[in-house]
């Protein structure tokens, strides 16, 4: 196991950012850590990382303790929320600074270069760098000491399409040799480049899914407004039902276990209740809908 949390809790005063969270994850797993603003997940990062200590619970990280510190930060590169660089250095610089913390050899300042795709801005200072190019050297920082786990939050925040798809091709490349946790609030991303989701919601986990589950999945929605009100036992009877809810005036979200299309079905079922179908769209489930529907 590469990364194993059990039962981590974290409070600051009043605040429960940690309650009783639970995971782990695989050697070689890409696992996307999702969930909205103040969920918790950079302070769990935090805890991975050793620099706080949560207030109950225990984590592993390789095996060893967060209470091993050293051997913890020897196992993990870490890309923070706020990548912080020294904008007057050199690229090579930076790297060689890093290099000296971790007595790493200098043969490896040149292989992390070339792994991230820094060679063409190497010779730069970090302030005349793009963002995208900013974040592939904090990358590159990250992977000098060659650790097991890379820890990464918000690795694509505030980049352009262009670096954010070059920064997450990078990331997946990275991760067919290592074991990622990367945070994020943006499903795509986590689409594009996680093989597993764990969602987060005020401090405690709510999802913990394989991508190609949720792909696979049978599950339909179909959101129908009509002209009158309709009794939900009603709809209950449409084939292949499995819930239905009445989410504002007379716009129902039924929900289907099939392959079948059954926008149909409830065009027919309108007609046949001398009904008028105002709108009528259908959701796949996916991450997006499990996310909204979990963290709402
Ligand atoms: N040092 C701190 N002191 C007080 N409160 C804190 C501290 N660090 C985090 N919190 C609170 O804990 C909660 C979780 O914060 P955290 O930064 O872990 O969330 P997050 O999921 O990373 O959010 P974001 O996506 O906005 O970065 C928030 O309510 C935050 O205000």
């Amino acid at each position: 196991m590469s990364i194993s949390v059990q039962n981590i809790s974290k409070t600051f005063g009043n605040q429960k950012a940690l309650d009783n969270v639970t995971f782990s994850i695989n050697k070689g797993e890409i696992v996307g850590f999702l969930g909205p603003n103040g969920a918790g997940k950079s302070t769990l990062m935090k805890i991975l990382t050793t620099y706080i200590l949560a207030d109950s619970g225990d984590a592993q990280v390789n095996d060893y303790s967060v209470a091993d510190k050293i051997n913890v930060q020897k196992s993990i590169g870490y890309l923070p929320e706020h990548n912080p660089l020294y904008l007057d250095m050199y690229v090579k610089e930076y790297l060689a600074f890093n290099a000296n913390v971790y007595k790493v050899s200098k043969a490896r300042i040149a292989e992390v270069i070339e792994q991230t795709g820094l060679t063409p801005e190497a010779h730069k200072k970090i302030d005349q760098l793009s963002k995208g190019y900013r974040q592939r050297v904090g990358l590159a920082a990250a992977l000098l000491h060659n650790p097991e786990v890379l820890i990464l939050d918000e690795p694509t925040t505030g980049l352009d399409p262009n670096q954010l798809l070059e920064i997450r091709k990078l990331i997946k490349e990275i991760g067919k040799e290592k074991t990622i946790l990367l945070s994020t609030h943006i499903m795509k991303e986590v689409e594009a480049v996680c093989d597993r989701v764990v969602i987060i919601n005020k401090g405690v986990i709510v999802a913990d899914k394989k991508l190609n589950e949720l792909r696979d999945s049978t599950e339909q929605i179909i959101e129908v407004e009509f002209d009158y009100r309709v009794e939900e036992q009603l709809l209950n009877r449409l084939p292949n039902v499995v819930t239905v809810k009445n989410t504002a005036g007379f716009v129902y979200e039924i929900t289907f276990d099939t392959d079948v299309d059954m926008r149909p079905a409830v065009f027919d079922f309108a007609h046949d209740n001398q009904l008028k179908t105002l709108q009528l769209s259908r959701k796949n489930k996916n991450l997006e809908s499990l996310f909204t529907e979990i963290t709402n």
